[in-house]
């Protein structure tokens, strides 16, 4: 979780909500966070999290999930652990994981261990994992600089998790910024988008995988989601949010925008990216 707004459940929840989803969210940190960074993370004990699931699961039900930032073994393990017992009884469908690890600035937010049962115990449950390019190092050892280098961490990942992969390429540098690399042991794609020259993209990963979870929810198969969700993400970066000195949101609910704006209801704030208007 997230407090500045902009990324975590609180970017989670309004994607489900644009999705027309339903959300719901366990809560496994809470980081004093805005778009500058995160200068204290604060995290649950694990059974508190296990019971925000079963919470969930129990009475509502789950379509499709994703993972966030799970921050510690001991989180990632009893994480782990409920997904097991709830896709052993069908009760867990169409999981993304997506293996926050290290920030876009490159900094490593989980230590070795948890880094370990992260691989060992949960990514292999899922239909999908996101890495971004620092992420996709860490699974694979490699140094990833270019294109055939994003393309070999996702065979890699593949051959070493046997679930679809997409490789984030936020983090890239020149061209291949904002292109990611979806493989699934048959189809390898390059998703391609036109770079959005925006320093407001606090957020994007999060976006883009609950908003995959989202049309999973809806019944779309897996790279149809990944594909709507790409979409998805690239527009709300056009519409990002210059708040904060530093990475500012995506705006996740850019036709309202376009619409209070068009309509003379608010005026076109500078804060807002507009490319439309
Ligand atoms: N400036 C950009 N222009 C277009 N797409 C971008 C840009 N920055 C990030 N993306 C896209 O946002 C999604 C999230 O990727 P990334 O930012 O690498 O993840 P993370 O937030 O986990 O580091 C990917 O689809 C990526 O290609
Ligand atoms: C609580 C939390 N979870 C995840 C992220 C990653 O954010 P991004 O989507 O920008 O990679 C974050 N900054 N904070």
């Amino acid at each position: 979780m997230s407090l500045g707004g902009g990324a975590g459940i609180q970017a989670d929840l309004r994607t489900f909500a644009f999705h027309c989803v339903h959300g719901t969210s366990a809560i496994t940190c809470i980081t004093a966070q805005n778009t500058l960074g995160v200068t204290r993370v604060d995290a649950m004990a694990p059974d508190a999290v296990v019971a925000q699931i079963q919470a969930v699961v129990e009475d509502i039900g789950v379509d499709a999930a994703k993972t966030g930032m799970l921050l510690n073994q001991g989180i990632i393990a009893a994480v782990a652990e409920q997904v097991g017992l709830l896709q052993a009884k069908n009760q867990m469908r169409n999981l993304v994981v997506d293996p926050v690890m290290v920030s876009r600035t490159g900094v490593q937010l989980i230590d070795g261990d948890a880094v370990k049962t992260l691989c060992h115990d949960l990514i292999p449950k899922a239909a999908l994992v996101t890495p971004n390019r620092y992420e996709a190092q860490i699974l694979t050892g490699l140094e990833i600089n270019s294109l055939d280098g994003m393309k070999s961490a996702a065979e890699i990942i593949y051959r070493d998790f046997n679930i679809a992969v997409l490789i984030k390429g936020g983090g890239m540098e020149g061209d291949l910024r904002g292109i990611d690399i979806w493989f699934d042991g048959e189809k390898l794609e390059i998703l391609t988008t036109k770079l959005v020259d925006t320093k407001n993209t606090h957020g994007t990963g999060c976006t883009l995988s609950s908003a995959i979870a989202a049309n999973l929810a809806q019944g779309e198969n897996l790279f149809t989601s990944v594909q709507k969700a790409k979409n998805y993400v690239t527009t709300a970066l056009k519409y990002s949010l210059n708040i904060g000195a530093g990475q500012g949101p995506v705006g996740h609910f850019y036709p309202l925008l376009e619409e209070a704006v068009g309509s003379g209801s608010i005026k076109n704030n500078p804060q807002f990216s507009m490319p439309n208007f």
